[in-house]
């Protein structure tokens, strides 16, 4: 498999806090990988490293062997990285459909061209249905499917999902996890994701990274990153014994 995104020893420092320390990984063509690990151990400080939110104090990001950082966020969405924030933030006022057209516009200035496209990544979605409600009014899951489809209709060669399942029920992580993969599956579609809600990271991903304190600790295959001790120390073992997924909120 060709190497898509490429994440090469970034460092990033907050005054004494090394929040991401010589971090180094690589998500192929067409793969989905996850970014796991306890709070505060730097998955959200590396997609903003990688989105150009903030300039890393070491190290370089590359999509297809382009140099992404130093570029602006809204240049690094050109080039093809597309992402969702933790904290979903449609525009209320407006409706589904027309929140999906802003992202679609940044590739297709042509509005009927753009709106045809984000009705398309609405279906997608599953959510062609409520496109003309205003956006405010959708539930839970529905405000994260519609985070993924804001992000999808820039039409990105690589999706960076960041908890979109926080807060779902399993029925509901479950369906969501039928949708990236049934995304995955027809259109090629790369996806990184961070993620505490660990029935979602077996059903999707082939690669899971581990982070804590900023480090990576532990990279592969699902099945063998939760029995690596280090990540049931530091992770997964709090969770086992309370029954709950990972210690994310
Ligand atoms: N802008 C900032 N200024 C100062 N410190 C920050 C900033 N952003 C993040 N940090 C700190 O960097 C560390 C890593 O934070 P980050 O949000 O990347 O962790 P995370 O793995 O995404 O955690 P969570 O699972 O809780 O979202 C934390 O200690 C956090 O407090």
């Amino acid at each position: 498999m060709t190497t898509l995104l490429e994440v090469d020893n970034l460092s990033k420092q907050f005054r004494g806090l090394r929040a991401v320390s010589n971090v180094s990984f690589s998500v192929p063509e067409g793969a989905i990988v996850a970014l796991i690990g306890p709070n505060g151990a730097g998955k959200t400080t590396t997609f903003n490293l990688i989105a150009g939110v903030m300039p890393p104090n070491e190290g370089e990001v590359r999509l297809a062997g382009r140099r992404l950082t130093g570029l602006r966020p809204d240049q690094v969405c050109a080039a093809g990285v597309g992402r969702t924030f933790q904290l979903v933030k449609p525009f209320g006022d407006l409706s589904v459909e027309d929140n999906v057209l802003v992202g679609a516009l940044h590739r297709r200035p042509r509005i009927a061209d753009a709106r045809r496209h984000a009705v398309q990544v609405l279906e997608l979605l599953e959510l062609g249905p409520k496109r003309h409600q205003i956006a405010r009014g959708l539930t839970l899951p529905e405000r994260k499917r519609l985070e993924v489809a804001r992000a999808l209709a820039t039409e990105p060669r690589i999706l960076l999902l960041d908890e979109v399942m926080a807060g779902l029920r399993p029925t509901e992580t479950d369906r969501l996890v039928e949708v990236l993969r049934d995304l995955n599956r027809d259109t090629g579609m790369t996806i990184l994701l961070i993620e505490h809600v660990m029935r979602a990271v077996m059903a999707l991903s082939s690669r899971v990274v581990v982070l804590d304190h900023g480090v990576r600790i532990s990279e592969g295959a699902p099945a063998e990153v939760v029995a690596d001790p280090k990540v049931i120390e530091v992770y997964l073992g709090s969770a086992l014994e309370s029954g709950e997924e990972g210690s994310g909120p």
